[in-house]
């Protein structure tokens, strides 16, 4: 199992208030961690508490900045709520964000349900001993 140093957390719009709901109630895990998400999440989830790196907002390319990171082996885990009621300008770097976690073996959670289980994963590998 790989360790967790860095995860990535994108919402869209439709997504946002369960996001930052999840951040909160996880912030003691994700403070472990450096966090890096696409423009709009990352200024929502700042004010909720933690720093994070902020790249540019998804429909001008946040998304493919996050998806060359993990071509470069710097992300660990993907959070992306998914509105799959929504239409987005971007959806092609939407597709390519989430073949490149298939490609590279990152583990990727696209709604509430699998982000708690990504982060009890996550939670169980930061608290065994190295
Ligand atoms: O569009 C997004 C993901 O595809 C999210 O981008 P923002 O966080 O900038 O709204």
């Amino acid at each position: 199992m790989k360790k967790f140093r860095k995860i990535a957390m994108i919402a869209h719009d439709g997504r946002k208030a369960e996001m930052v709901g999840f951040f909160k109630d996880h912030i003691d895990v994700l403070k472990q961690m450096e966090i890096v998400a696409t423009g709009t999440t990352g200024s929502h989830l700042m004010k909720a508490g933690l720093d994070v790196e902020c790249k540019a907002s998804g429909p001008k390319g946040g998304d493919a900045q996050i998806a060359a990171m993990i071509v470069d082996g710097e992300i660990d885990a993907v959070f992306f709520f998914r509105d799959p009621m929504g239409k987005h300008p971007h959806e092609p770097d939407v597709q390519m964000l989430m073949r490149l976690c298939d490609l590279y073996d990152v583990p990727l959670a696209t709604n509430l349900s699998g982000g708690h289980l990504l982060i009890a994963g996550i939670q169980h590998e930061l608290e065994r001993p190295a």
